[in-house]
This record gives C-alpha cells, sequence and structure tokens, in this order.
C-alpha cells in the first residue's frame, strides 16, 4: 500500500515537473517573439476574451450601425482600398509642400526626420500624369484596342459619356490646381501617415484656430444637423490622425522601434466616444460621396500609361462602388438629401463653405511637411466629399455638372482608405487600450488566457482565486503595458 502511495506520489511530482518545464518554454517561446507589433501586423497583446463590440446602435445622423459599418469595412471596403492605393494612379498626390502660411509665420515646430517628404524623381510618376488630364485619345490609340475587348468597352465609354478629367474650382477648398510650377508629385506609398514628432504649441494653434475660429463644437442638444456636420467632419479627421499617430509610433527612437501606442490611442480617441462617434461619421460621408459619384468615378480615365494596372484600378473602382453586401447592407451610408431644405439652407451652406475653406487654407501653416502632405490630401478629400454631396443634387451625376480633377479623386479614395484604417484599429484594439490603460482586466477573464491557466497550474491557483499576475490581467499583457505605457 506505501509502495503504491509513493508511487503515485513520484507520478504526480513528475508531471508537475513535466508541466513547470512545458509551461516555462511556453512563455519563454512567447517572450522572445517580439512584442511590437506594427501597423497591420499580427502581434497583438495578449486578448483575454472576445472584444465586445462597444459601439452600438446607429452611428448619429447616418443610415447605418456600428456593427454593421465594422463588419463592412473588414470584409469588404478595408481590404479593397489598401489594394487599390497601392495602384500607381491611386498612389501620386500633387501638392504644394513647402509652408506657405496666410496667417501667421511657420515656427518649424517639426524634429524629427521622419517629419520630411520624399519627393518623386522626374521619372518615377507616370508619364501620363505629366500631360493636362482632359487629354483626348487619338485615333491611333482606339486602334491599338481592338481585340481587347475590356480595354475597348472602357475606352467607348470614355469618349462617348465620360466628360473627361478637367481643372475647374471647387467652392470647397483653397488649393489652386493649375499652378502646376509649384506642385511637386508626392509617392504617397513612401509617406506613411504616422508618428511625426510634431507637438506643442505650432500644432495646438493649427487645431486651435480650425475647432475655435472655423468650426466651434456644437453645444449639446443641437438638433440642425447642418450645424453639426462641419465640426463632425474635422473631429473625425482629428481622430483619424491621432490613430495613425498611435498606430505607428516611434517607441524608440535611439533603436528607432516603430510600433503602437495603446496609451496614446486611449487618451487621445478611445477615452472619447464622441470622437469614435466622429470618426465613424466622417467614414461614412466619405463613402456616401464615393457611392453617390459611382456612375462618374467608374467611367473615369485612370491612364498611367500601363493598361494593366489601369484596368485593375478601374476594376477595384467598381468593386468597392458597386458592391453588393454594402449595397445590401447600407445602400445609403449617409442621407444628404435632407441638408440645406430650411429657410437659412443657402446661407448656413455658404457659411460652412467659407469656413471649410479657411481649413483648407490652414493646412500651409502645418509645420511639419508630411503632417501638410497628409493634412492637404485629407482635407482636400473631404472637400472634394463635401463637392460630391452638397454642390450637385439629386442621384444622376453624369447628367449634371460634376466635375472632378485627379486629384480630387486621388484625394478622395485615399482618405477613405485612411479612415478605414483607422476604424479597423478602433474595432480592434479599443478594447485592448481600454483594458491595458485602466487595468481594469477581471480575474476570471485573465484567467481565460492560455498562459493564464498555464501559470494557474504552475502555482496551483484555480480560476477564480486572485494571485498576483490574474490581478493585474495577463503576464504578456502587463509586458506589453510596460513597454507602451511608460512612454
Ligand atoms: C493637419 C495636421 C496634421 C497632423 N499630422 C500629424 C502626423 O501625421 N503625425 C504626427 O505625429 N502629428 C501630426 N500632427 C500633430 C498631432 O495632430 C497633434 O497635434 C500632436 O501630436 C499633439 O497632440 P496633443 O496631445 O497636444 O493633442 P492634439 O491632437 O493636438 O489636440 C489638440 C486639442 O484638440 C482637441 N481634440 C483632440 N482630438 C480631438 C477630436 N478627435 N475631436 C475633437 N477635438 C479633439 C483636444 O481638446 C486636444 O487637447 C498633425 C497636426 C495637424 C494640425
Amino acid at each position: 500500500m506505501a509502495v503504491v502511495k509513493s508511487e503515485i506520489a513520484e507520478k504526480s511530482h513528475r508531471r508537475r515537473w513535466v508541466w513547470v518545464v512545458g509551461a516555462l518554454l511556453v512563455v519563454l517561446a512567447m517572450a522572445m517573439k517580439p512584442m511590437i507589433s506594427h501597423f497591420g501586423g499580427s502581434n497583438k497583446p495578449c486578448h483575454c476574451g472576445k472584444d465586445a463590440h462597444k459601439y452600438s446602435g446607429m452611428v448619429e445622423d447616418c443610415c447605418c450601425d456600428y456593427v454593421t459599418v465594422d463588419h463592412l469595412n473588414e470584409e469588404v471596403l478595408h481590404p479593397i482600398l489598401q489594394e487599390l492605393v497601392t495602384t500607381p494612379f491611386f498612389r501620386y498626390f500633387k501638392a504644394k509642400l513647402w509652408c506657405d502660411c496666410p496667417f501667421w509665420l511657420d515656427d518649424g515646430m517639426c524634429h524629427l526626420r521622419d517629419c520630411s517628404v520624399c519627393e518623386c524623381p522626374e521619372n518615377e510618376f507616370p508619364e501620363t500624369f505629366k500631360k493636362p488630364f482632359n487629354h483626348v485619345l487619338s485615333s491611333e490609340d482606339l486602334i491599338c484596342q481592338e481585340g481587347k475587348p475590356q480595354a475597348a468597352v472602357d475606352r467607348t465609354l470614355d469618349t462617348k459619356a465620360f466628360k473627361g478629367w478637367v481643372e475647374v474650382d471647387n467652392p470647397w477648398t483653397n488649393d489652386d490646381e493649375t499652378d502646376n510650377a509649384e506642385m511637386t508629385y508626392v509617392n504617397l506609398q513612401l509617406n506613411p501617415e504616422r508618428y511625426t514628432g510634431y507637438t506643442g504649441p505650432s500644432a495646438r494653434r493649427i487645431w486651435d484656430a480650425i475647432y475655435t475660429e472655423n468650426c466651434p463644437k456644437y453645444p449639446s442638444g443641437e438638433f440642425c444637423q447642418e450645424k453639426k456636420i462641419l465640426y463632425k467632419l474635422i473631429s473625425g479627421l482629428h481622430s483619424s490622425i491621432s490613430v495613425h499617430i498611435a498606430a505607428d509610433y516611434l517607441l524608440n527612437e535611439a533603436t528607432s522601434t516603430w510600433g503602437q501606442n495603446l496609451t496614446l490611442l486611449y487618451d487621445r480617441v478611445i477615452k472619447y466616444p464622441d470622437r469614435v462617434g466622429n470618426l465613424y461619421f466622417t467614414f461614412l460621408f466619405v463613402l456616401r460621396a464615393a457611392t453617390k459619384a459611382a456612375d462618374y468615378l467608374e467611367q473615369a480615365e485612370y491612364d498611367t500609361g500601363n493598361p494593366d494596372d489601369d484596368l485593375k484600378t478601374q476594376s477595384l473602382m467598381r468593386q468597392l462602388l458597386y458592391n453588393p453586401k454594402l449595397q445590401a447592407a447600407c445602400p445609403i451610408p449617409f442621407d444628404e438629401a435632407k441638408l440645406w431644405k430650411g429657410e437659412n439652407g443657402p446661407e448656413l451652406k455658404q457659411q460652412i463653405q467659407k469656413q471649410f475653406r479657411n481649413i483648407s487654407a490652414l493646412m500651409d501653416c502645418v509645420g511639419c511637411e508630411k503632417c501638410r502632405l497628409w493634412g492637404k490630401l485629407q482635407v482636400h478629400g473631404l472637400g472634394t466629399a463635401l463637392k460630391i454631396l452638397f454642390s450637385i443634387d439629386g442621384q444622376d451625376l453624369l447628367g449634371q455638372s460634376l466635375q472632378l480633377q485627379r486629384n480630387e479623386v486621388i484625394a478622395l479614395m485615399n482618405l477613405l482608405n485612411r479612415l478605414s484604417e483607422s476604424l479597423k484599429v478602433v474595432h480592434e484594439m479599443g478594447t485592448s487600450a481600454e483594458m491595458t490603460i485602466k487595468g481594469q482586466i477581471s480575474a476570471p477573464a485573465a484567467q481565460s488566457c492560455p498562459l493564464q491557466r498555464i501559470w494557474a497550474s504552475i502555482v496551483g491557483t484555480k480560476e477564480g482565486q486572485s494571485s498576483a499576475p490574474t490581478s493585474q490581467g495577463c503576464p504578456l499583457q502587463r509586458m506589453w503595458a510596460s513597454i507602451v505605457g511608460s512612454r
């Protein structure tokens, strides 16, 4: 009997050692994996439990709910947009980059090398971009298309229906696109929007000038949608910029380590539900503009001189604008038709137009080149959305006078992609950021982590019993918090 007992004791002792060694190996392997993931990477901090949907119900003033928007973004919009913006047509943006502030002198607060923009060498951007946009097809071009059915159809539509890309003034924005000598072509793929070190009084002055002088926050309880629109669009854009800073942050300047900064994500965006709401609003507003102009955008000439690339761009545009899932789940993301109907409608529209033009001009005062590039592009994209939704009435845009510049289309779709990226980060990382910062991971939830269970089996605690690691969340979660939280 005594022999049997000691054998059992020895076996259980051995089993415990196997567990301990196994668990230590797992912990070691996990700890050796890079802890800092880059934007779009898969190394997320330990997730204890599934991300519950924090935001629910309709997005304020829109015709779509949060859950649907997240699903559509994840499944349809984000993947297509990510591919679209890498095509040659969408990756080059024309901008006047130097600081030319009409309001005050630039105080050059940007101190990082990452602030500056890599401009394109002359020979890099597509030849066709150097020509005027409304370039007419030669009869030779048309003959060359014979025998290529897809291309021929596109060309036919082009000559019959599409009015061409022309330089027309956008009443919502301040940029003079015709001023070509001052313009620089930039490859956006080489200039990711991320942390640049632009901060302090210079950055603050821009945001202050935008909010206090041009779109003050409306009083709570304001029902007039028109009065809320500009503030919500700018706040949504501001949230998106902050999300991109948090998602691609310089964690360690000495070692040039970039990664996510959950503290910043929480402090600047997640902590404020209205900022998250405004981000979703801006996304749906821009999405509505793109889908409203679908017929026009479908027939646009995405000519970069490489027919394969150009057909791919056109095909991606179609997949996005006429997506059956999008049309079924969220056919009209934002209903612009009910705006500006009141007595003061036209006056109010003019006032908001003037304010938006000021905001557009303020982008020339941003004291960091890369921030200025993305600020200009995104404000230009918003101006294009405003032009599509509010300068033309009705659904049939082709039959009316909508004309877009190439740069407006590029800005619109790149802005939509930026907003889509931000939604994805907020949806996927928002809860983790909140839990990490608040340190409010409950013990049972924390123990549902595999590592936590292994830890419990080592130290002999049971589910629900408190122990040092459980009180502060998963070990990985704590390591993560110590990395991002100390900055
Ligand atoms: C056009 C523009 C583009 C920029 N691009 C970059 C960039 O690419 N990379 C980079 O590192 N920095 C960029 N910056 C700087 C960045 O936006 C911040 O200003 C900077 O990081 C300092 O942040 P902060 O904590 O002082 O708050 P800020 O973000 O400067 O906010 C200032 C104040 O605005 C209010 N606020 C903040 N967010 C919102 C919101 N969503 N809605 C309503 N109100 C809000 C708050 O009261 C806050 O205190 C840009 C600035 C501008 C003006």
